[in-house]
């Protein structure tokens, strides 16, 4: 089994995602929260899709964006830095936007920073000015440094871009941070941000006008219910009816709760759809509003 080539299959949906690396499991995972379920060729590059006609290419995320621009795959899975930079990448050598992001995931979130040595005494952008920045978004870079009126020196390093302050090889550095456990060891401080990133579901600009378009719908409707979930929990508790004028306003991020009648006139259930973090202390707080026997349950499918 191997991918049809790209004059054909276009009656199955082709999702590119990373093959190994901190998008690869989630998004797999994700995607088989959406019901998908795959055959995998014995190179495992490529997996045929079993439940729906929606098949995977395991490939290096940095092509990505490019197998989108080509038409070689219809979807990606992709952290918005890199769309982002190829994207502008593109911006700045005169072609057409050929993708863009369809859905956040909620997954591999990261930043983009500029960080500068311990030592200095950061007092704004403008400090920029005249310095070397090495980093590996050399076009988010610049697009920012031109935005902000600031002429700088950018130095592109493909990895271990931390370590070229101390190599003398750049003054500051553009960079992914996360913990900011990187930064530290280096000796380096974060000043500014440039994106907030984290994976998204990107895709071509304009809607598939084939049956690609109905496969792509149903999910994106899949995904949307799944990535709710994952944020939701049942709240399910009892109170006297006095009580709920206290008790509703504690429930901010839920969906309008059903509330029903039990014995007598007084006592009610509630039912609320939450889609914060329902914490030990929000329990404690319902307790003391008046709410008994709080229950909080896992949400494990919702389609709007
Ligand atoms: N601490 C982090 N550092 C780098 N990327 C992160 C971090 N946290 C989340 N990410 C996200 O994960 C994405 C993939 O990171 P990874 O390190 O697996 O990429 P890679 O080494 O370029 O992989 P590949 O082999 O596919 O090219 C990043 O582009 C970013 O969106
Ligand atoms: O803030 P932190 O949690 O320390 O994460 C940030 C670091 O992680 C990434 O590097 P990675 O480990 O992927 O190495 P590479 O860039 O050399 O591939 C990124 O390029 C930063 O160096
Ligand atoms: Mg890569």
């Amino acid at each position: 089994m191997s991918p049809p080539n790209v004059a054909q299959g276009r009656d199955r949906l082709r999702i590119a995602i990373q093959k190994s690396g901190r998008l690869a499991d989630p998004a797999r995972a994700l995607l088989a929260s959406c019901g998908l379920s795959w055959r995998e060729s014995r190179d495992r590059l490529f997996c045929y899709g079993e439940t729906l006609p929606v098949d995977l290419l395991l490939v290096r995320d940095d092509d990505i964006p490019g197998l989108i621009a080509d038409g070689v795959c219809d979807l990606g899975v992709v952290g918005r830095n890199v769309l982002q930079e190829q994207g502008q990448d593109r911006v700045e050598s005169g072609r057409v936007p050929a993708y863009r992001e369809w859905r956040a995931l909620g997954f591999g979130g990261c930043r983009l920073d500029i960080a500068v040595p311990d030592a200095w005494d950061w007092q704004g952008p403008q400090q920029l000015g005249g310095k070397r920045i090495a980093t590996s978004y050399p076009a988010l870079l610049r697009q920012w440094l031109q935005a902000q009126g600031i002429a700088a020196d950018v130095v592109l390093l493909s990895g271990s871009v931390e370590i070229a302050p101390r190599l003398g090889q750049a003054d500051a550095i553009c960079d992914l941070v996360s913990s900011g456990a990187t930064l530290s060891a280096n000796q380096l401080k974060p000043v500014l941000t440039l994106l907030q990133s984290e994976a998204v579901l990107a895709g071509p600009v304009e809607a598939f006008d084939d049956v690609r378009g109905e496969l792509a719908d149903l999910l994106l409707r899949r995904l949307d219910g799944a990535i709710r979930v994952r944020k939701s929990k049942l709240l399910m508790f009892q109170a006297s009816r006095n009580d709920l004028p206290t008790l509703l306003p504690l429930l901010p991020d839920a969906e309008a709760p059903t509330v029903m009648q039990v014995d007598g006139a007084d006592r009610m259930a509630l039912q609320a759809l939450c889609h914060g973090a329902v914490t030990w202390q929000r329990l404690e707080d319902l307790k003391r509003a008046g709410a008994s026997g709080l229950m909080v349950l896992p949400v494990e499918g919702m389609l709007a």
